[in-house]
């Protein structure tokens, strides 16, 4: 799916050769500031390389378009994003801009199910707690529907249960649709439960620590 030809970022990246299979979960582990946010960054084209190339499909991502690489390649930042408005207002935002068909609010609650969120559509978005508004973001990108995520520590405001049953219900969702996924943990616990192959970066450098 994403293939990186002698990658490098400033000093921060230095890839050789790496790919990163479609329909797969690949997990990005490692010491902080390592540059696993880096290459996500890199992989969803808010960044470009320094030097060497990615490919995705086959295709260089510097002849791909920003906005039509990123309809496909979604990515859950770290921090999570709400907008003004309440939680169905922000649960839709992201299919507003893609001009997509919008669902009814059964499939909205099915939703916020999904992502353990205990609230009504009509309540403040603003109110919520810090580990609430990462999944209700979590939300808003499942429902865009694309083939590709990339989640930067999907679960890191909450606590170790949540944490597990958030995960067990992403790479659920993932296989299911036959969806790839690319995220960052910094749990070794959930990196080797969940994922098909597992990546240390270390200093910008990856190491594989082999399929599962
Ligand atoms: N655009 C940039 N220009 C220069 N330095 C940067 C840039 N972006 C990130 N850095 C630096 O590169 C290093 C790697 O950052 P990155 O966020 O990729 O690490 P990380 O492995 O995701 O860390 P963490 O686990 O703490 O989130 C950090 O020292 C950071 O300050």
């Amino acid at each position: 799916m994403f293939e990186l030809q002698g990658v490098k970022f400033k000093h921060i990246i230095d890839l050789p050769s790496l790919k990163i299979q479609e329909n797969k979960i690949t997990t990005l582990v490692g010491e902080s500031g390592g540059g696993k946010t880096t290459i996500l960054k890199l992989l969803n084209k808010m960044i470009s390389p320094t030097e060497g190339k990615i490919l995705f499909q086959g295709k260089p991502l510097d002849e791909i378009d920003s906005i039509t690489h990123r309809r496909q390649v979604t990515m859950l930042s770290q921090t999570p994003i709400v907008f003004d408005g309440n939680i169905k207002d922000n649960l839709l935002v992201g299919l507003k801009f893609q001009d997509k068909e919008l669902p009814n609010d059964d499939y909205l609650q099915e939703i916020l199910q999904k992502v353990q969120l205990n609230k009504n559509l009509n309540d403040d978005a603003e109110l919520l707690s810090g580990g609430e508004k990462q999944r209700l973001s979590l939300g808003r990108i499942l429902l865009l529907d694309s083939p590709v995520y990339l989640l930067d520590e999907p679960s890191s405001a909450l606590d170790d249960s949540t944490e597990d049953l958030i995960i067990q219900m992403i790479t659920k969702f993932v296989k299911e649709n036959k969806k790839t996924l690319i995220m960052v943990t910094h749990s070794k616990e959930i990196a080797n439960k969940y994922s098909d192959t597992i990546i240390k970066i270390n200093k910008g450098k990856h190491k594989m620590e082999g399929d599962i």
